[in-house]
C-alpha cells in the first residue's frame, strides 16, 4: 500500500497571502479539519475529497513547473502523510509553505518549509485550540498569522505579539482582516497608529476572483 492523502484540490494560482503574496504558486489543499473557525472560507474542504498517492500528487505539481508550492486545507497536519508530502516537495526543489491552524504540533515539519502558523483569535471561536508550544519552535523561516475579526481581536493579537516577542522569533507577523467581519482600512489604521512591527495582509485572491474555489 503506497502512502496516500485525502485531497480536495490541486490548482495553480497567485499566492493571495503571506510573504510570497502575488507570486505564482501551486496549492495542494488537503481534506478535513478538526476545527470549525467561525469565518472559515474553506469549509468545502471539511469532507469528501479524493484519496491519492504521494507520487500522483507530486506528478501533478511537477506538471505546472512551479517555483512555489503551498500546502493548505482543511488542516494539513491532521493527516500524518502531510509530513512526507512536505519533505518530498522540498526534495523536488520547490519553495514550500504550509498553512496550519496552530492547533497541531508543527515540530515534525521539514525545516526547509516555511510554516505559516495561524494563532486563532477569540473571534474565530477556536482560540482554545491554540498550541502555544508551537511558538517556541518557530524560526525566521516561519510566519505567524492572526486573522482579526474585531477591535477586541486586534488588542488580543497585540498582547500575544508582545508577550511572545513574535516579531523577533518569526520572519513575518501577519495581521489579516477576517473577510466579511472587519474592514481592512480599520485594521490598517490601527497598525499605523500603534507603529506595530507587523505586515498587514489582504487576501489578494478575494479581490481578484472573489471566493471561487480553485483560485
Ligand atoms: C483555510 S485555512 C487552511 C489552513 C489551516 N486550517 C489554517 O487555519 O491555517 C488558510 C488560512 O485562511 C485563513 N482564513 C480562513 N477564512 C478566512 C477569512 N474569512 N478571512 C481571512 N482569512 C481567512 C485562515 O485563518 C488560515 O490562516
Ligand atoms: N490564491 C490563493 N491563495 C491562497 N493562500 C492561501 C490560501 C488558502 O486557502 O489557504 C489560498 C487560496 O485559496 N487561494
Ligand atoms: S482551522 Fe483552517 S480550515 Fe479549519 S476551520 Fe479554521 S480556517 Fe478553516
Ligand atoms: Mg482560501
Amino acid at each position: 500500500m503506497q502512502d496516500t492523502l485525502r485531497i480536495t484540490e490541486v490548482f495553480y494560482s497567485l499566492q493571495g497571502e503571506t510573504r510570497t503574496a502575488g507570486l505564482p504558486t501551486v496549492f495542494v489543499r488537503l481534506t478535513g479539519c478538526p476545527l470549525r473557525c467561525q469565518y472559515c472560507d474553506s469549509a468545502y474542504a471539511f469532507s469528501n475529497g479524493t484519496v491519492r498517492t504521494l507520487d500522483d500528487i507530486l506528478e501533478q505539481v511537477a506538471g505546472y513547473r512551479p517555483r512555489y508550492v503551498c500546502v493548505t486545507g482543511g488542516e494539513p497536519l491532521a493527516q500524518p502523510n502531510a509530513i512526507p508530502l512536505l519533505e518530498r516537495l522540498c526534495d523536488a526543489g520547490y519553495e514550500v509553505s504550509l498553512e496550519t491552524s496552530g492547533a497541531l504540533d508543527v515540530s515534525a515539519v521539514d525545516p526547509r518549509v516555511s510554516r505559516v502558523v495561524d494563532l486563532k483569535t477569540p473571534g474565530s471561536k477556536e482560540a482554545h485550540r491554540n498550541r502555544y508550544e508551537n511558538i517556541e519552535l518557530l524560526t525566521r523561516n516561519d510566519q505567524v498569522k492572526f486573522v482579526i475579526c474585531s477591535r477586541e481581536d486586534y488588542d488580543w493579537a497585540v498582547s500575544k505579539l508582545i508577550q511572545y516577542g513574535l516579531d523577533r522569533r518569526a520572519g513575518e507577523v501577519l495581521f489579516s482582516p477576517s473577510h466579511h467581519d472587519l474592514n481592512a482600512r480599520d485594521l490598517a489604521d490601527w497598525v499605523v497608529a500603534d507603529n506595530l512591527p507587523v505586515r498587514l495582509q489582504l487576501q489578494l485572491h478575494k479581490y481578484l476572483w472573489n471566493d471561487e474555489p480553485g483560485r
